[in-house]
């Protein structure tokens, strides 16, 4: 079937011309080594600071080749979903999970949101399965999940009857807020389009009356919540809830919609997202089995309605092993300028062009088989290494499956026909409720695969890189797909301590990979990691260490004005540094615009990306370093999602919070380091202008060179400079400007007697 699509030609390759990206990336390299190659030849008339600023240089272009070799060859799939269209009886099932944690952090309202986008794409709704993961186990979850499923049965057939576009009804309502908007003006349509808005507003009341009486302690729990009556969040039996069941494979009926909360006992680990994710993926084998999975956070709303034909089309266009999964972009609904955007532009075109994009956690399909720990040559061979004998059949006590996959005879049985791609499986997810409970238990994964090469990874807070890069290395490719619209839309966090959390976790789990058998250097000396694959998992896995070189060049200048000492080069020296500050700013202030972004942003995201590398960063380094040692433990700390059904009323689909580009701050040790890093500029340049250096030992004191690098660490700082003069949340709270002013003091004295010895 999937060889007979294949030969559609779903898709075509496009390889962008990027002859001047080339040059200009080319030519900083070129400064970039120029100006190392300066220093060393200069380097025994200095002290120093100069070797100081060598290492960070050195570490500068180390960093800029990776990306220059990343981003030679990008490419660009262009899809044709429409043929789909015609072969819709030939469309393989697809298992959809949602996962969330915390009914606070995550309002049950976000997620019924991404649900019912998810129930309601354009693709035949027999062949889709929900299953969402709540690792809060909370009565809410699973109660708006039942108002919403009612809510689904209109829903779903209002938006195929009128092709609405945005199928996340809090996002449709908020833009297009009267009926007068709309394109469509039948009368039939205005009078369903009303009733429609009725609902969705009375289903959000209701949740929301619902969270009132679940914080005040006053939930119901009798009935079909009854299973959630006397439990602890952390400490509790599986409970699996078949909430919607298209028993005789309509299409008319809604996709079957499945509540999966894990078991969870203090002494068994239960690896945050992953676990989750591995609970998802054997509920769902038992239940649908479909040989594709598409996995989003409860956040990601789709917001293309025809995603999963988008997705099909490179998943049963290519080769197999050509397309182990397809990664569509991370974008935000409530940030649309945010860097990531031009990270896509420019980063995951270029590793699209190599082994494909990494797996990024949300937004992206997998083939089964792939997780289930296939390699690419186990399909030529027709996975011959998992089967006792090749008789067609699969046994449900075969010993290879069972010790890989855990002991559920079912759940083994289900994994011989997915590695079979057999697809004639019945869909009645309620003949499995009790094997699913048995799958879903704490204890399941005792001495199986999952974790370590079945399922997603566990061993790092960024499971999904780590998950990635298992897969890249047994030699797969994976796709890319970024349509117009974008396909998802998720919540970017709204204040920079959850930036910063969230970044922090992320440094922290990419380092743990970094310091791990699975560093991408090793990766790609023993496995079937590409070269430049490797260079481009390095690029990420480095987040976190590039914190230390920039934040040692940021403060050799405050270092150098306060001793009057020198890092930058003198005449005619100095212009190599200068060139390649200019260009670089250019350059990329040149890449924003080119996407349709303001100078503004641009400046935004460049001082924002400096405070958090310097900041959050510096964190996420640290806690690594812990984790290494043994002294800390893997937390997953849950980024907070907006509330989104306020929103249902505001007036303008880019109504962004009017404090939002305001930074608050708190106590947090992070802002302390943000708060010493300008002082300690703002100290260095004041004793410049004041004159109170002392006349420069031996050689030529500092100049306008270093002066000019810490006023623009300051203007990267300015939120921070706004900060010490705000009272409130938006001003930095004064235990931290104390604590700073003493590590400022600190740093001053070490500077002078360091120079003087
Ligand atoms: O114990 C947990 C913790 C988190 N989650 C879910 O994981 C998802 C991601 O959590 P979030 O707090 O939104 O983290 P982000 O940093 O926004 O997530 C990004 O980064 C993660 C890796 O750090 C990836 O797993 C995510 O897919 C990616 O969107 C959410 O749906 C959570 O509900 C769980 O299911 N169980
Ligand atoms: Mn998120």
């Amino acid at each position: 079937m999937a060889t007979d699509l294949y030969s559609l030609h779903l898709y075509e390759k496009i390889f962008p011309k990027n002859t001047t990206q080339r040059v200009l990336d080319v030519t900083i390299l070129f400064l970039l080594s120029s100006l190392l190659v300066y220093r060393l030849l200069s380097l025994q008339h200095h002290g120093f600071p100069w070797f100081l600023a060598l290492l960070c240089e050195s570490w500068f272009t180390f960093i800029w080749v990776i990306v220059v070799t990343i981003r030679w060859t990008p490419l660009v799939y262009k899809t044709f979903p429409q043929l789909l269209l015609q072969r819709v009886q030939d469309l393989p099932p697809v298992d959809m999970f949602v996962t969330t944690a915390d009914p606070v952090l995550e309002p049950s309202i976000v997620t019924v949101n991404t649900v019912l986008s998810l129930m309601a794409v354009d693709y035949p709704t027999n062949k889709l399965a929900c299953y969402v993961s709540d690792d809060g186990c909370s009565p809410l979850t699973f109660y708006a999940l039942v108002e919403a499923s009612k809510f689904a049965k209109l829903w779903i057939p209002f938006c195929k009857k009128y092709n609405v576009q945005v199928r996340a009804p809090f996002k449709y309502f908020q833009s297009v807020l009267s009926i007068t908007e709309t394109v469509d003006h039948s009368w039939e349509f205005q009078q369903e389009w009303k009733r429609m808005k009725e609902e969705y507003e009375y289903l959000s009341r209701n949740i929301e009356d619902a969270a009132k009486k679940f914080a005040s302690f006053d939930f119901d729990l009798s009935g079909e919540l009854a299973a959630f009556s006397n439990i602890e969040h952390q400490n509790h039996p599986a409970i699996v809830k078949i909430i919607c069941e298209n028993k005789e494979g309509l299409l008319d009926d809604t996709p079957h919609l499945v509540y999966i909360s894990r078991e969870k006992r203090p002494k068994h680990p239960h690896y945050y997202k992953a676990g989750a994710m591995n609970a998802l993926i054997r509920v769902s084998g038992l239940m649908t089995n479909a040989p594709f999975m598409l996995n989003v956070d409860c956040d990601m709303f789709v917001n293309n309605p025809r995603v999963v034909n988008q997705a099909m089309c490179l998943l049963l266009g290519s080769k197999e092993k050509d397309c182990a999964f397809v990664q569509f972009p991370q974008l935000f609904h409530n940030n649309p300028s945010d860097s990531l955007v031009l990270m896509y532009e420019y980063v995951v075109k270029g590793t699209v062009g190599i082994q494909g994009p990494l797996f990024q956690g949300s937004g992206c399909f997998h083939r089964r088989k792939v997780i289930y720990g296939l390699w690419p040559n186990d399909i030529e061979n027709e996975c011959a290494r998992y089967f006792n004998s090749v008789n067609g059949e699969v046994d449900d006590d075969d010993e290879i499956l069972v010790k890989e996959f855990g002991n559920s005879k079912e759940f083994v049985k289900s994994v011989g026909h997915a590695l079979k791609g057999k697809m004639d499986i019945p869909m009645n997810p309620s003949n499995y409720l009790d094997a699913a409970h048995q799958v879903a238990g704490s204890a399941y994964e005792y001495g199986s695969s999952w974790g370590e090469n079945v399922g997603c990874l566990y061993g790092s807070a960024t499971e999904d890189h780590l998950t990635g890069i298992a897969i890249h290395k047994k030699g797969w490719r994976s796709g890319y797909c970024n349509p117009d619209p974008p396909a998802f839309l998720g919540c970017a966090p709204s204040s920079l301590i959850s930036v910063i959390i969230q970044q922090i976790r992320w440094s922290t789990g990419v380092l743990e990979i970094l310091f791990s058998k699975n560093n991408p250097i090793s990766v790609t000396l023993t496995t079937n990691l590409q070269f430049r694959q490797g260079m481009a998992y390095l690029w990420n896995f480095t987040w976190g260490l590039r914190s230390i070189p920039e934040f040692c060049y940021a403060t050799l200048s405050a270092y150098c004005i306060i001793t009057n000492s020198n890092f930058l080069p003198k005449e005619p020296g100095i212009y190599i540094p200068i060139a390649i500050f200019v260009m670089y700013n250019l350059y990329t202030l040149f890449e924003y615009i080119q996407i349709g972004f303001s100078v503004r942003s641009w400046w935004v995201n460049q001082s924002m990306e400096r405070i958090i590398t310097m900041s959050a960063r510096i964190f996420g380094f640290i806690n690594a370093i812990l984790k290494l040692l043994g002294l800390s433990e893997t937390t997953f700390e849950i980024t907070r999602k907006d509330l989104v059904h306020d929103q249902s009323t505001s007036s303008d689909d880019n109504n962004i919070d009017e404090n939002a580009g305001k930074f608050a701050f708190d106590e947090s040790p992070i802002f302390v380091v943000g708060t010493t890093i300008l002082l300690v500029q703002l100290v260095a340049l004041a004793t410049g202008l004041l004159g109170l250096q002392q006349p420069p030992v031996g050689g030529q004191g500092s100049g306008l060179g270093e002066v000019f690098c810490s006023v623009f660490v300051v203007l990267c700082f300015w939120p921070f400079v706004e900060g010490l003069f705000k009272k409130g949340k938006y001003g930095i709270p004064l235990s931290t400007i104390y604590k700073s002013v003493a590590l400022t003091s600190l740093f001053v004295y070490l500077s002078k007697i360091s120079y003087t010895v």
